[in-house]
């Protein structure tokens, strides 16, 4: 019966091909599926090479099928190219069964809602050397913010302390986000592993020579800030992290292995890989709505000057008092969701939805930008409006899907609580103490902004120029305080 029913509708196709002509490019994929789903519908399905690709882009079918039916779409597709640069293992990539759920529990347990308070110190000192930087290098804003989300994840992952710019650990996460981005590009090896054994200088076998060099690499990455932590331990010197109380909770019980530590190795690199990229996207997509919208910005300080006053820097306790910075941090995720399609989720058995025939193995993605722009929940969906989230009358008690920002069902990100507490430090000190304003160009006039988007992988601003400025010299010494207070602590 299943085999009689249609699949979800699409565009027209080519014959034996199907879609594969139209198929629009990474960049733009969010937004051509948007447009799609007006004309096809909320459930629309393409072709690819005779692979069906299944489309949701309304909360209610993702929530129907990602959610409530979640043990049939909690498999992922192989990732043919990220598996053979030692990925393999990663959760995001892993397909459902045993080895999945071990290590979703492994990471899992300490981001839990109650558990990820525990990193709020490590979160607020690095809000202070990201304020110091943009006093000192205003212009190096975006690097500065990558910093604070990479610096965030590496303490709690490893215990590591990024204390410069060169550090280490910072090109770690350098060359893992490359290797992720570029892994991403469509390749041979997704029609056939045959193509595997190609030789290096077939044409269009440029994968060939990117795996055997970027495996070795990506390996060592993944192992030797693990192997750093377990040298630490030995000497009696290791900080408190993800890895080291998992080390020591292996040794303790005798189940420490070469397999185990991969295992820890495995798991603490997805906060890195996970975590870092799409937290400072996020907080740079922040900034740009700020730069574009002063009146938000405005109210927003005002909020924090009503509840904490200027003598000193918000910090989580003051969280429940300042509900339209909560609106902030909510908008800013609506409007430009830095991960517009997620990562693909896989049918395991037929389904049926709607009358409609969802086959095994078909790839099933949620269109978060059309999820979040979707005009029956959002009213005016593209402006930047905080006050959509107030309750009624004040606001318009609109109500952001989860699933639109984080993902869903079994597979939904497990970092999103850490995310959540990463962002909300970082948005509200920033707004405590800078005003971010229009830049000027080399002749004092002012440069209008213009705020683009590039998406790959996650969807992030274009490099814009920005005036960020620190609200008075009480707010440049506060930032100078807090700075001196969190370096001596790094001293000693
Ligand atoms: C603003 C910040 C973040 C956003 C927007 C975000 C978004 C997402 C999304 C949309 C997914 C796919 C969910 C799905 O398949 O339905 C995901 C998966 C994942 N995220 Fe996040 N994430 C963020 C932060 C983090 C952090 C801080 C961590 C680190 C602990 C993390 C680790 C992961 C992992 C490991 C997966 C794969 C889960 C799996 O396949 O089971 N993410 N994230």
């Amino acid at each position: 019966r299943r085999a009689r029913l249609p699949y979800p509708p699409g565009p027209p196709a080519d014959p034996l091909i199907g879609h594969i002509r139209i198929m629009p490019d990474n960049s733009i994929s969010p937004e051509v599926f948007h447009n799609w789903a007006k004309q096809h519908g909320d459930v629309m399905s393409l072709n690819i090479l005779g692979k069906r690709l299944v489309i949701l882009s309304s909360e209610e079918a993702a929530t129907d099928l990602l959610d409530k039916r979640s043990a049939n779409y909690a498999d992922r597709p192989s990732f043919p190219l990220y598996e053979k640069i030692g990925w393999k293992d990663a959760l995001g990539f892993l397909p459902y069964g045993p080895y999945f759920r071990k290590m979703r529990r492994m990471l899992q347990a300490p981001l839990e809602k109650e558990t990820v308070s525990a990193f709020r110190p490590i979160e607020e000192q690095e809000t202070c050397v990201m304020l110091y930087n943009f006093l000192h290098d205003p212009a190096g804003m975006d690097h500065h913010v990558h910093r604070y989300a990479t610096a965030i994840s590496m303490e709690i992952a490893y215990g590591h302390r990024v204390l410069s710019s060169d550090d280490e650990y910072l090109k770690i996460a350098k060359r893992i986000f490359d290797a992720l981005h570029d892994a991403s590009r469509p390749s041979l090896l997704d029609v056939s592993p045959i193509f595997e054994n190609l030789p290096a200088w077939f044409p269009g076998a440029w994968f060939v020579k990117f795996i055997q060099e970027t495996k070795p690499v990506i390996l060592h990455d993944i192992l030797h800030p693990v192997s750093m932590v377990q040298e630490q331990l030995a000497a009696g010197t290791a900080k408190l992290s993800f890895v080291s109380q998992y080390l020591e909770d292996l040794q303790r019980e005798g189940r420490l292995t070469s397999e185990s530590q991969y295992d820890v190795s495995m798991a603490a690199s997805q906060i890195i890989a996970g975590g870092s990229e799409t937290s400072w996207h996020t907080i740079t997509t922040f900034i740009a709505c700020m730069l574009t919208n002063p009146d938000v910005q405005r109210k927003a300080q005002a909020e924090i000057d009503r509840v904490v006053g200027n003598g000193r820097l918000p910090d989580f306790t003051d969280r429940d008092l300042l509900p339209y910075i909560e609106c902030v941090v909510k908008e800013t995720m609506r409007w430009q969701p830095v991960a517009p399609l997620g990562l693909p989720h896989s049918a395991t058995e037929d389904d049926v939805y709607r009358g409609m025939c969802i086959p095994k193995g078909a790839f099933v993605i949620a269109n978060a930008r059309s999820i979040t722009w979707d005009e029956r929940k959002f009213h005016e969906p593209r402006s930047f409006k905080p006050e959509r989230f107030m309750p009624k009358p004040e606001g318009a008690g609109e109500v952001l899907p989860q699933g639109g920002a984080f993902g869903w069902g079994r597979r939904v990100c497990p970092g999103r609580y850490l995310a959540d507490n990463m962002i909300w430090i970082g948005i509200v000190r920033i707004l405590a103490v800078f005003d971010i304003g229009k830049a000027k160009d080399a002749d004092g006039s002012i440069i209008e902004p213009r705020i683009e988007f590039i998406t790959s992988l996650s969807s992030h601003p274009k490099p814009f120029p920005c005036d960020l400025r620190p609200r008075s010299e009480k707010a440049a010494e506060l930032i100078r305080q807090a700075y001196d207070l969190h370096m001596a602590g790094a001293t000693t």
